[in-house]
């Protein structure tokens, strides 16, 4: 008989432990808002929102956000972190309007003989009448076993000794932190696993944090070993190297872990964590799991290539579960393979030698380091299938431009024209007018007039992220009649000549 998936319960901690990242600080608009989007949107099971006592401003967040939670039925999943500190917390719970209380205590020894210089019963007589007050105001308790990844190394008896007292109490969840992110995944299976098997009647939550970058695998070996819920972060934010990250928790778990389930809707992951980024000023690292700018993207050739014959290169992380979609870069590594999912991605079809032409364009612009995106392609199609309509009667062989502080820019060029070379030197106002300026001294040695120049549009490909690509388009008359030419380069006075050299080959 298969057994059915068991429910684990994810806490968000992005508004509180997530905050915690050096230099960032959410206004309290913004954390209501990503609240709202945590428990309406991604659904997670609760969010823990702030620390009590810390600032007016946290104060102000806490209460914009319970009161929102209070009126849409969440409050019960709203959590704030509180102290050991007799009624202080308590009443700034109280006045902010939350209802759950997650109490910081000492999970190890050496926390608790350093920091608070107490002994284990007064700690503990401490907590349980910061829970009794807390019960008897209608707070629901959870508690956190702060440092309990090194109680469990160093002072295990410690730990027995506290969740032996913790049963006793009206405490509905039970939170394992490995505060400094230092186990490896087969001690957080083997603490957990003792910890659930002594206590089967608590529940246990299991905090990771990251700095062994080991976030992920750790909350894996916790819930197998038995978790019954996990604190995550959305963009993995939080202290030092960070919490466990929400998105890559969740997509391993889904894909790794039968026995367990969540109500976290993956296709929401991306744009909370981009909202969060926005808020934040935290960046994601294009390379990050399953949020990533590139993580999606294949850069290679010859995977292109295997993805067009039969999806060689796909794995279950598939980036439509995420709300993404999968991108072929071009660069100077791309093949036609790569280009030809960019262009049906544009609904684009090109003939056997146009293909090859812009392949060679875009590894030629790769090879110059710059950075070609989808959206410059039809740009560099339709350079392309111009010139190819275009006899090239006129060429433009060389030219050198200057430009210097205090002298006016000036321009030495050579140009054949059906065959015959012309060499000139002028001056002008901008360097492509020192250019036109020396093209009308060779058109006037062979007495033939040069249509006049009524517009110049200057424009980059849409898209906003390409360094590559500049597209200059010139209007002439001549001969009462008016038409457009088209350059495209990563230089601007570049793309304006090369739009002036197809308006010579039309005349
Ligand atoms: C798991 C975690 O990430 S823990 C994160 C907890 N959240 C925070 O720390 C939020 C940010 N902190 C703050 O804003 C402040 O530290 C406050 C408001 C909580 C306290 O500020 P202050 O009164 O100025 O104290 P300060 O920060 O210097 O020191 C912390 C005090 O808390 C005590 N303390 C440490 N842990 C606890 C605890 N679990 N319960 C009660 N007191 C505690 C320390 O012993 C120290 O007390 P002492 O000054 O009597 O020695």
């Amino acid at each position: 008989m298969p057994v059915s998936p068991r429910y684990i319960e994810v806490m968000d901690t992005t508004l509180r432990d997530g905050e915690q990242t050096s230099g960032v600080s959410f206004s309290p608009s913004e954390k209501l808002t990503i609240a709202q989007l945590l428990l309406t949107e991604v659904k997670v099971d609760r969010i823990e929102i702030a620390s009590a006592r810390v600032s007016e401003g946290e104060f102000a967040a806490v209460k914009a956000i319970t009161k929102w939670a209070k009126a849409s039925g969440f409050l019960n999943k709203v959590e704030v972190l509180t102290f050991v500190d007799g009624d202080v917390s308590v009443d700034w719970m109280l006045k902010a309007g939350a209802k759950v209380m997650n109490l910081l205590t000492k999970g190890s020894l050496n926390h608790l003989t350093h920091q608070l210089k107490k002994k284990p019963e007064q700690h503990f007589a401490e907590i349980a009448a910061v829970i009794k007050l807390a019960r008897k105001k209608g707070l629901e308790c959870n508690v956190y076993l702060e440092d309990w990844s090194n109680g469990m190394r160093h002072s295990r008896e410690y730990v027995w000794q506290y969740l032996d007292f913790l049963q006793t109490q009206p405490v509905k969840r039970v939170m394992l932190p490995d505060t400094l992110g230092v186990l490896i995944p087969s001690e957080v299976y083997a603490y957990i696993s003792e910890t659930v098997q002594r206590y089967p009647q608590l529940h246990f939550d299991f905090h990771a944090h990251n700095d062994y970058d080991l976030g992920t695998a750790n909350v894996l070996e916790g819930l197998k070993a038995g978790a019954h819920g996990i604190h995550l972060t959305i963009n993995g934010m939080g202290e030092r190297a960070g919490n466990a990250p929400l998105a890559s928790a969740i997509a391993v778990m889904n894909d790794f872990l039968p026995t367990v389930k969540t109500g976290v809707a993956e296709s929401s992951l991306y744009s909370v964590s981009k909202l969060v980024e926005t808020f934040s000023g935290f960046r994601i690292p294009a390379n990050k799991p399953v949020v990533g700018e590139n993580v999606f993207t294949q850069t290679a050739g010859i995977h292109a290539d295997g993805d067009k014959k039969n999806k060689l290169y796909f794995s279950d992380l598939m980036p439509e579960r995420f709300g993404r979609q999968r991108k072929y870069a071009l660069g100077k590594t791309s093949g036609k393979a790569n280009i030809e999912n960019n262009l049906a991605q544009l609904g684009i079809q090109l003939s056997e030698p146009d293909l090859k032409k812009v392949t060679q364009r875009i590894i030629e612009l790769g090879d110059k380091k710059e950075v070609v995106t989808q959206a410059d392609l039809p740009y560099i199609i339709s350079d392309i299938l111009d010139s190819n309509t275009i006899e090239e009667k006129v060429k433009i062989e060389n030219y050198v431009l200057t430009h210097s502080k205090a002298f006016k820019p000036s321009v030495t060029l050579r140009i054949s024209i059906k065959g015959e070379l012309y060499e000139e030197h002028s001056q002008g106002d901008g360097q492509y007018d020192a250019f036109m300026n020396a093209l009308k001294k060779v058109y006037k040695a062979r007495k033939q007039e040069l249509p006049m120049l009524t517009d110049y549009a200057v424009r980059i490909p849409p898209g906003g992220k390409s360094d590559a690509l500049c597209e200059t388009i010139i209007t002439w008359r001549y001969n009462n009649r008016e038409f457009k030419t088209r350059g495209l380069d990563s230089d601007q006075t570049v793309s304006a000549i090369k739009a002036t050299q197809k308006m010579l080959n039309l005349i």
